[in-house]
């Protein structure tokens, strides 16, 4: 069924048309009547017919719609060539580029071509095989300004160029409106016959659904004005001029000088660009919050070719995966989408929760800092330079939450959360990952679990208003998904690729080869080819202050009360003398001796409890300096609990550290002592009968024990927590605390550490299997009670850095 749209389309095509026919057709009549074939026989005749076919072209109006191909002369008298373009016919030369006169008409007509329409109308696309390019360098700027297609040079761009130009009239045919697409085949590479077919069936129902052809080298073009070229001359036939042609030998048009063609180009592509733009403010609607997520989520991303591109989050494209080189412009815009999203729906309406896995502030500007307070009040967990320990844990918490919806809606009667959300506030969910791949890197117990939960947000997610982007520069390769890649990324149908995408698109998909920043491929259908859409998405960091404009209106607008995000910055030190949990402690019979903070969704206070069972002490192991640092942390915040106890210091290493905790412990109340390390063997002896004391050791590697006081440490091991007195170690090396602890007997004698900078192979010997996959790295640590049976990945606490 042909569309009120497309009929109206049509319609004017076809007006357009025959006003092209009629005046340049009426002007050959009277020239055919005075000349045929050229040769002349009434000369008045023939200049009168003459100065009505350049009054004819002084009529035309200066637009597309019309090209100036050349003139003609007789005597002294000279007459434009008009030739109908845009909307009503094609063009097309029997040779190609390979003949400088062509060249410069191709030249020619394409400068006519952009400044005979409005910026922004046309989307040129070129294919130049024989010359590699060389018939557009002129236009540079242009195809730098994206205005023109960089030329395609071999047979597959050449079919990708004929497949853009199918979907094209496809849309148009279905009514989308939109830039005019215009084909330019200067030369083309060498292609089948079918590819031939496919152009000239392009060429011949194109015109009219806003596709125009230039071809040349292709003589019998259907639906085109063809020009021949001939020794020291032009004919042109087809169109208006019909079959026989116009009767006059035609001197083609000429092109600008390069200077001056390359001055027009780079105006054009200026004028162009401005068309192009769009700001960070046409994303975001004047009103903040008025829309409902009730069937899925909405929002403005950029400009299509046929006005605001809209992207969902709903049943029809529930996640999204995004791809792009670094660099490639996917910060900004997942920027876009977040903040259009956040401006149209209320925290009641939408939840985000935000990971980033690359050293970098991508989602920084979603949380509060000392320079600027404001966070964005739909921000439910936010990481930054993440691991892949803390997205696991988010994660897990948008599981537990599917589960939690899922009962809630049983339990409600209902089967759609569209239905659960007549009756509870349950706001749909983004999750973003940026440099998702991290999450999967290796084949470990992590990678493992990451991809499980992953799979099943994907699969079930949508029925309960979970949503998810992920964004990577590469999905391939990534072991841990070998085997699921179909199964999760089948359920990630709306794919969006950026300038330098390898993998997002359908394998037979190229849409992305040509994108320059701020460009964007939008494929709703999983990158299968037919369905590709181009789209333009501002900078949100113009420098216009529009972004932190709108993220304090949107922080204005929170509830009262509503807490700013629990945020995860993985590079971030901590300190105990921040930590809220150390901040609360209280005088307690039974401490926590406080280590650092749980890579967690809330970054909970990571301790060991120091209770009467045997073992309960704290061995600090690894020579990384910051082993004093958390030994000192545990020392202070159990001070802090029992000011009544005796705190004993032995040192080999870090004396002001230990100088430090002296200090602030006899602050504390408690009694402190402090001994160098050859005096340890005297204080180990001193604590046989000891209450209520703290042994604190630093360096304790360095004591070399005999059997004897190794024996002596081993009994206090074992039975002074009964007495409350506890070792809180540092050792810097594994094989020396084994030795210490008496070999495997000892194993038990110690039930907590701190892990710092010892591979997880050295480890197994002593902790057993389950911390193989330990890897060190900066700023974490292992806590490991054996008691509870947990292993915690923690950032320690370390002391502020000085500036
Ligand atoms: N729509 C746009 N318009 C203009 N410039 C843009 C646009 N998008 C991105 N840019 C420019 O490109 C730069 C890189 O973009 P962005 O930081 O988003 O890349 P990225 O893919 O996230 O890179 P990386 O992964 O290395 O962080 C931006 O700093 C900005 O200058």
């Amino acid at each position: 069924m042909v569309t009120g749209r497309l009929r109206k389309v049509l319609n004017e095509a076809s007006a357009r048309h025959q006003r092209a026919v009629g005046r340049v057709g009426a002007a050959r009549a009277a020239l055919d009547q005075v000349a045929g074939g050229g040769a002349v026989a009434n000369p008045p005749a023939y200049e009168a017919a003459t100065a009505r076919m350049a009054d004819a072209a002084q009529r035309v109006p200066k637009s597309a719609e019309y090209l100036r191909v050349g003139e003609f002369a007789h005597g002294s008298r000279r007459a434009p060539v008009i030739v109908p373009f845009l909307g009503s016919q094609q063009l097309a030369t029997d040779v190609d580029t390979r003949d400088p006169r062509v060249v410069d008409l191709l030249r020619e007509v394409l400068l006519q071509l952009f400044t005979g329409s409005e910026a922004g109308a046309l989307r040129v696309r070129t294919v130049d095989a024989a010359g590699l390019g060389a018939a557009f360098a002129p236009f540079r700027p242009l195809i730098d300004a994206g205005a023109l297609g960089a030329p395609v040079t071999d047979q597959a761009g050449y079919r990708d160029l004929l497949d853009q130009a199918e979907n094209h009239v496809r849309a148009r045919l279905s009514g989308e409106t939109g830039p005019v697409l215009v084909l330019v085949i200067a030369s083309a590479p060498p292609h089948s016959r079918a590819d031939a077919e496919r152009l000239d069936a392009l060429a011949r129902s194109g015109a009219s659904a806003g596709l125009q052809v230039i071809a040349c080298g292709v003589p019998a073009l259907a639906g085109a004005v063809r020009i021949g070229l001939r020794e020291g001359y032009a004919e042109v036939s087809g169109g208006p001029f019909g079959e026989a042609g116009l009767a006059a030998r035609v001197t083609l048009a000429a092109a600008p000088s390069l200077d001056d063609m390359t001055e027009m180009a780079t105006r054009l592509a200026e004028r162009e660009r401005k068309a192009a733009t769009i700001g960070f403010t046409d994303l975001v609607p004047t009103t903040l919050w008025t829309e409902r997520a009730d069937e899925g989520l909405r929002t403005v991303v950029g400009r299509g070719e046929s006005g605001p591109a809209v992207l969902s989050f709903d049943d029809a494209t529930p996640h999204w995966l995004v791809g792009g080189r670094s660099g490639g412009g996917k910060t900004v815009f997942l920027l876009d989408v977040l903040y259009g999203l956040a401006a149209r729906y209320s925290p009641d309406e939408l939840a985000l929760y935000l990971l980033d896995f690359k050293e970098g502030v991508s989602f920084t500007e979603f949380t509060p800092s000392e320079l600027d307070p404001s966070w964005i009040p739909h921000a439910r967990a936010v990481g930054i330079e993440s691991d892949r320990e803390y997205g696991v844990a988010i994660l897990r918490e948008l599981t537990a939450e599917m589960t939690r919806r899922s009962v809630a809606m049983k339990r409600a009667g209902v089967t759609r959360y569209a239905q659960l959300r007549v009756r509870k506030q349950v706001p749909r969910v983004v999750l973003v990952i940026d440099e998702f791949h991290v999450l999967f890197q290796g084949n470990d117990k992590v990678a493992r679990e990451a991809v499980a939960l992953l799979e099943d947000l994907a699969r079930k997610g949508r029925s309960y208003g979970i949503h998810m982007v992920l964004a990577s520069q590469t999905v391939s390769g990534i072991e841990a998904l070998y085997t699921k890649k179909d199964s999760i990324f089948g359920q990630f149908p709306l794919r969006v690729a950026l300038p330098g995408a390898n993998s997002v698109l359908d394998v037979l998909n190229s849409a992305a080869a040509g994108l320059r920043i701020g460009e964007a491929i939008v494929n709703p259908a999983g990158g299968i080819k037919d369905h590709n859409r181009l789209l333009r998405f501002p900078n949100a960091h113009d420098g216009s202050g529009t972004l932190d404009a709108l993220r304090h209106r949107l922080w204005e607008h929170r509830a009262p009360g509503s807490p700013p995000p629990p945020v995860f910055q993985g590079y971030a030190e901590q300190v105990l003398e921040k930590d809220s949990a150390y901040l609360a402690l209280a005088e307690t019979a039974v401490p926590r001796a406080l280590v650092g903070r749980a890579v967690d969704l809330t970054g909970s206070t990571a301790g060991v409890t120091l209770d009467a069972g045997p073992g309960r002490h704290l061995a600090v192991l690894g020579a990384d300096p910051v082993g004093a640092e958390v030994l000192s942390a545990a020392a202070r915040s159990v001070a802090k609990q029992r000011p009544g106890a005796r705190f004993l210091f032995v040192g080999a290493t870090a004396p002001e550290i230990i100088e430090d905790a002296v200090i602030d412990i006899g602050r504390a109340g408690a009694s402190v002592a402090r001994h160098p390390m050859t005096a340890f063997p005297d204080v180990l002896a001193s604590l046989a009968e000891a209450e209520d004391t703290y042994l604190v050791g630093f360096g304790l590697d360095a004591a070399s024990l005999d059997r004897a006081q190794t024996q002596a440490l081993s009994a206090l091991l074992r039975r002074g927590p009964a007495r409350r007195v506890h070792v809180l170690g540092w050792w810097r090396t594994m094989r020396r605390f084994t030795e210490d602890l008496g070999g495997s007997q000892g194993r038990e004698d110690v039930a907590c550490a701190v892990v710092l900078n010892i591979p997880g192979g050295e480890l197994t010997g002593h902790f057993g299997q389950s911390v193989a996959d330990w890897q060190p790295r900066p700023n974490r640590a292992l806590l490991i009670d054996r008691h509870a049976d947990t292993r915690t990945l923690i950032l320690p606490f370390s002391r502020e850095e000085e500036l």
